[in-house]
């Protein structure tokens, strides 16, 4: 469903005029469904890659190579055809939940904004939808959480949130961006679970960027391996622990003893409604 062939991205200095290369022509390929992780360390360009496929590369950015979605050219389109296709088919959760949500409005507005009926189903299902998605997400006390402004509510409990809208569009692929980092490790745990949990249930394909090797393992079904701009090596976390091609995968592999065992998915979420601590921060 998604295709990307050779992708590369420059960008100028303004100053100098000088021009770096960020990615270095990266293929792959993610089908129906399935979780893809993108995993490495800081500044090996992950999160240019995201934003590449959302068409938000910085501005002076030269990108070149092919990226399709279901057989449709993200870098042919533009214009409304483009922002209608990211809002119906790509939502991407990022590290920071607050800088997705309006600091203005109740989360609870934010949710039915993102439902593409909300006029047909008028104010009272909408909000009794939205309510319901709360819930989907572990969330218990929903109606005190829909009235809320986001700086009432935990990163976590946002975050969340975030998950509920994004699922409930039924995007044809999940962008994730380091989505727990910023959270504590508990809650980490717990955020994720629900990610990996509605995604499967949902068929959803998703791409998922961290640092972090275990919890790409564990979410996902392959992992694309990259460092310094470049996918050094792409295949499950089973086959990438046992037969390691590069010597950068194995020093990876081997400074995390720890990977999830095949057929372990998520950390355990734990109880399914998790009651939020009052405006605590993540
Ligand atoms: N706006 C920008 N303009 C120019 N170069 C940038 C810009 N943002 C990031 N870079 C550079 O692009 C490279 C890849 O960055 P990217 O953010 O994709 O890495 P990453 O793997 O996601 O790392 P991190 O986990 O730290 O976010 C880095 O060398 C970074 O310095």
């Amino acid at each position: 469903m998604l295709n990307v062939r050779d992708l590369a991205l420059a960008v100028t200095d303004p100053v100098t005029g000088d021009e770096t290369a960020i990615l270095h022509g990266n293929s792959f390929e993610l089908a129906q469904g399935e979780a893809l992780g993108l995993v490495g360390e800081s500044g090996s360009g992950k999160s240019m890659t995201l934003r590449c496929i959302l068409g938000i590369e910085p501005e002076g950015a030269r990108v070149s190579g092919d990226i399709a979605l279901d057989g449709v050219d993200l870098r042919g389109i533009s214009g409304e055809r483009l922002r209608r296709l990211r809002a119906d088919d790509l939502a991407l959760i990022a590290q920071n939940p607050h800088g997705a949500l309006n600091p203005v409005l109740p989360v609870g507005r934010f949710l039915i904004e993102g439902m593409s009926d909300a006029r047909s189903l008028g104010r009272e299902a909408a909000a009794t939808r939205a309510a319901e998605l709360l819930s989907d997400v572990g969330i218990a006390d929903t109606e005190r959480v829909l009235r809320s402004y986001p700086h009432q509510l935990s990163g976590g409990m946002l975050q969340r949130v975030i998950i509920a809208g994004a699922i409930s569009g039924q995007p044809k692929l999940l962008l994730a961006d380091e989505p727990t980092t910023a959270l504590d490790v508990t809650t980490q745990a717990e955020v994720v679970a629900i990610l990996d949990e509605k995604r499967r249930e949902f068929g959803l394909s998703m791409l998922f960027v961290t640092h972090d090797l275990d919890l790409a393992a564990a979410v996902c079904d392959r992992l694309a391996v990259m460092k310094d701009g470049r996918i050094v090596e792409i295949g499950t976390p089973e086959h990438l622990r046992d037969h390691p091609e590069s010597d950068y995968t194995r020093s990876l592999m081997d400074a995390r003893p720890q990977l999830y065992p095949a057929g372990h998915h998520a950390p355990d979420p734990g109880p399914p409604h998790i009651a939020d601590a009052e405006g605590t921060g993540s």
